[in-house]
């Protein structure tokens, strides 16, 4: 398992042309453009978390029927400080490194004790954004990083901190129908208070303004108190519909304390997360008007998201559709020493991922008694019980179980849904299968191949599309055989059917998280 995970994948800048078996819609026009870890070692020292790996991004070009693959390291200072270190010397997720004093771009690392919150990597491996006419690759934490979509050229670094007082940001951004950017972030014991900041980012700005960054423009939309000062929840994402912001703020934690002393302790920054199991899950709803927390307080039992899949309001009801764990060994799986021994042993998951539905009602019966079910949706059987505090607690319907890297038709984000894209997993964090579920059935429509290891399925829309899942998926297929090439899988969405496939000679790397760019969308002047 080796070549999959642990094993350095090089990069092809210059475009290589995929052989097409099939035929591609003449409409399917542009870059399918994704991020992920791709060297997990360097010189002599090795990264101990797959989530470490230095961020190799990674397209497939699509023009007249043809599709050309390109992969480039992101020219990240971390990266350039380890390369010329021949060592890793920026601490990621999983690994806590020690600088190389003479030429470490870091400096701020030595003033660690004036600061509670370390410096941290710029290594942008988790997906990537797009603001305006600028597309960055995206991690977790304040800095992200501009790059060309056409060549992959790394350009300027950004720091979100500089624009807006957050430590942390999600790299699951959302958008709205003018492509305006919706994130969040937490502002770590910032003048006292830990909290949660909601931020937009426009889509647009006045054309003199062009040459700078659209974060000069990021407008804070509203922040929400952290329960604990010094132990802020960690997420991955969050949701929306139409007048709410979704915010889970569950009982998987960042302790500040540990954070700020892992360094002279020789641990690492994922040791400073934990997982409450005996606390609450608070289901924040924002509104979008009022820029408040709707008064009443939601709450489910403990448990783990990375992944919410979409969510919805439905009669005086809001629908949160996420990928949750009963737990979090879903990080601990991804230490490489699990990954490269014996792969099957070592990761199993202690708790398989599952696709949960949780209604809250909005405008209920305030008189309602102790007890009653305030959820009044027939189509559901999640329930949301009013208690004796005025609270609701949420129970939530499983949806399915065994689905990771959940990705929908993005015209549908926030609204009424049906389909859910997504690799399929079991008890081992390897994916296995491409599933489509239908929420309202229930049915799953399922891709698989020997040897192939998919990577999340993307859902580029039909231009004339009519239905929900008039479209493609386009997944880029990592194979455990070495006589099998990898290949860039399209699939027709409605039916999961095989239209092509552009099989390209190069040891692909298995990622994270990308974008589909439509060539309208894609400025001719960078290429
Ligand atoms: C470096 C660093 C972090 C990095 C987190 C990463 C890299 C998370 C990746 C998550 C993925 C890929 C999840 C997939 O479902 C933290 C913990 C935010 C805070 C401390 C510094
Ligand atoms: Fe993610």
């Amino acid at each position: 398992m080796d070549v999959i995970f642990g094993r350095n994948k090089e990069e092809h800048p210059e475009p290589i042309k995929a052989e097409v078996k099939g035929e591609l819609p003449s409409w399917l026009q542009g870059i399918l453009l994704r991020n992920g870890p791709g060297m997990h070692t360097v010189g002599e020292t090795q990264y101990n978390h797959w989530f470490d790996g230095l961020a190799l991004m990674h397209s497939f070009t699509f023009k007249n029927g043809e599709v050309y693959y390109r992969s480039k390291y992101l020219r990240s200072d971390t990266y350039n400080c380890n390369i010329e270190a021949n060592r890793i010397v920026v601490s990621e997720f999983g690994t806590m490194a020690y600088p190389d004093p003479c030429k470490n771009l870091f400096a701020k690392a030595f003033c660690y004790l004036s600061h509670t919150i370390p410096e941290f990597t710029d290594n942008c491996l988790i997906n990537i954004m797009k603001t305006g006419e600028d597309y960055y690759a995206t991690s977790e934490t304040n800095f992200i990083r501009k790059i060309n979509p056409h060549t992959l050229e790394t350009l300027e670094k950004a720091d979100y901190n500089k624009y807006v007082a957050v430590n942390l940001a999600t790299s699951h951004p959302h958008y709205d129908s003018a492509g305006n950017v919706l994130n969040m972030g937490t502002s770590i014991v910032d003048k006292g208070k830990t909290k949660y900041v909601i931020f937009k980012i426009p889509s647009s700005v006045p054309e003199k303004e062009k040459k700078k960054s659209y974060l000069k423009h990021l407008e804070v939309l509203c922040s929400i108190p952290s329960q604990s000062l010094l132990h802020p929840s960690y997420y991955h994402s969050f949701g929306v519909t139409e007048n709410y912001i979704i915010f889970v703020e569950q009982p998987f934690k960042l302790d500040i304390l540990k954070l700020a002393t892992a360094y002279f302790r020789g641990v690492n920054w994922a040791s400073c997360l934990s997982f409450h199991k005996e606390d609450k899950t608070w289901i924040h709803l924002i509104d979008k008007k009022t820029k408040k927390d709707i008064s009443t307080k939601i709450y489910t039992d403990a448990m783990v998201l990375f992944h919410h899949v979409n969510a919805y309001e439905e009669d005086g009801h809001v629908v949160v559709d996420v990928i949750s764990y009963s737990d979090n060994s879903l990080y601990q799986t991804f230490y490489l020493k699990n990954l490269n021994e014996d792969l099957e042993e070592n990761t199993k998951l202690t708790s398989i991922p599952a696709c949960k539905r949780f209604v809250v009602p909005l405008g209920f019966d305030k008189d309602a008694e102790v007890g009653t079910n305030l959820v009044k949706l027939p189509s559901t059987t999640a329930t949301a019980l009013k208690e004796k505090d005025g609270s609701i607690y949420c129970q939530p319907e499983t949806l399915c179980e065994g689905i990771e890297l959940p990705r929908i038709n993005y015209d549908y984000n926030g609204k009424k849904y049906r389909y859910i894209y997504a690799t399929e997993v079991r008890w081992s964090p390897v994916p296995t299968k491409i599933a489509k579920v239908d929420v309202l059935t229930k049915k799953k429509l399922i891709w698989e191949e020997e040897h192939c290891w998919p990577a999340e399925p993307v859902f580029v829309p039909s231009p004339d599309l009519k239905e929900e899942d008039d479209g493609l998926i386009l997944s880029s297929i990592v194979t455990s055989d070495p006589r099998k090439a990898p290949f860039l899988l399209i699939l027709d969405a409605k039916t999961f059917t095989e239209i092509a496939r552009a099989t390209v000679d190069v040891d692909l790397h298995l990622d994270l998280h990308g974008i589909f760019i439509p060539e309208k969308d894609l400025n001719a002047e960078h290429e």
